[in-house]
């Protein structure tokens, strides 16, 4: 039986494996598609990158459970045993506008609870790793922000909110721009979580139930980092909690104020 800092170890390979794969075809002019006639793009990168990513975990965990974003790949989490979670490009839009902010996100989880976690961003040469002794980015520590004066915050509207939901994502803005300097919104949850991680953004809100691809390596980043992240409650978040709330810490009571207001 293979044991937690395998899976850390076996995270980071698969993710670094999966965004080469990914950033071969970054700015090659690759066919965009749509997923279900919506603006949600996808490309033959994504589900390359994906394999690549199954491909290496399977060599040390061939057992484990796969959730995926892309193809046939489970679309949730199962409650017991190991499980994968894969988004194997998390920023397509970004991506397939050229745009450097994307990442390769992967994560294990054991009855529901992350053990280990990696978020690659090979076109701006960042990999964030979360195992049990902290987060690092590029083999160094990281830490959440030690940001506590709101007026001084970043905080982001979190995932996504549908076109029939769109005055929740205004109220979400809204209740942010109210409280903090700023609102953030980069176009890659993952790479949003892991500025939290790393203390670029210091919180960010949502009341949508989260794809778990593009939270789960994320969440646990931040934990790992020394963040706090919670359900609208304030209970701690899970993969199937309904909205997400981050933060550096110190700011929690002012984000579960703000989405408090969402809905
Ligand atoms: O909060 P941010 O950084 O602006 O990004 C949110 C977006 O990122 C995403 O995670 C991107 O997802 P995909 O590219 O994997 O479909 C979406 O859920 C959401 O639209
Ligand atoms: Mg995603």
């Amino acid at each position: 039986m293979t044991d937690t800092v395998d899976r850390v170890t076996v995270a980071e390979r698969a993710a670094r494996a999966g965004g080469r794969v990914a950033h071969e075809h970054f700015r090659t002019g690759i066919a965009v598609e749509t997923k279900g006639g919506t603006a949600d793009v996808v490309t033959e990168a994504d589900r390359a990158a994906q394999r690549e990513v199954i491909d290496v975990v399977r060599e040390t965990f061939p057992e484990d459970a796969i959730v995926g974003e892309e193809n046939d790949e489970l679309k949730t989490v199962p409650d017991a045993g190991a499980v994968w979670i894969v988004d194997p490009i998390d920023g397509t839009t970004n991506y397939v506008r050229n745009d450097p902010v994307w990442g390769t996100a992967v994560a294990a989880v054991v009855d529901g609870d992350p053990v280990a976690a990696a978020v690659a961003m090979p076109a701006l040469e960042d990999v964030y790793v979360a195992g049990d002794a902290g987060a690092v980015r590029n083999d160094e520590p990281i830490a959440v922000s030690d940001v506590t004066d709101p007026e001084a915050a970043l905080a982001a509207p979190a995932m996504w909110w549908p076109m029939d939901r769109r005055e929740e994502y205004g109220n979400a803005c809204a209740a942010l721009l109210e409280r903090f300097w700023d609102v953030r919104r980069i176009g890659s949850a993952q790479a949003m979580l892991a500025g939290i991680a790393h203390g670029s953004i210091d919180g960010a809100i949502t009341n949508v139930v989260s794809h778990p691809w593009d939270s789960v390596a994320g969440v646990h980043l931040i934990r790992r980092a020394g963040g706090t992240v919670t359900d609208l409650e304030g209970d701690r978040w899970r993969h199937d909690s309904t909205g997400l709330v981050a933060s550096n810490g110190d700011l929690h009571d002012e984000l579960l104020d703000a989405a408090a207001e969402i809905a």
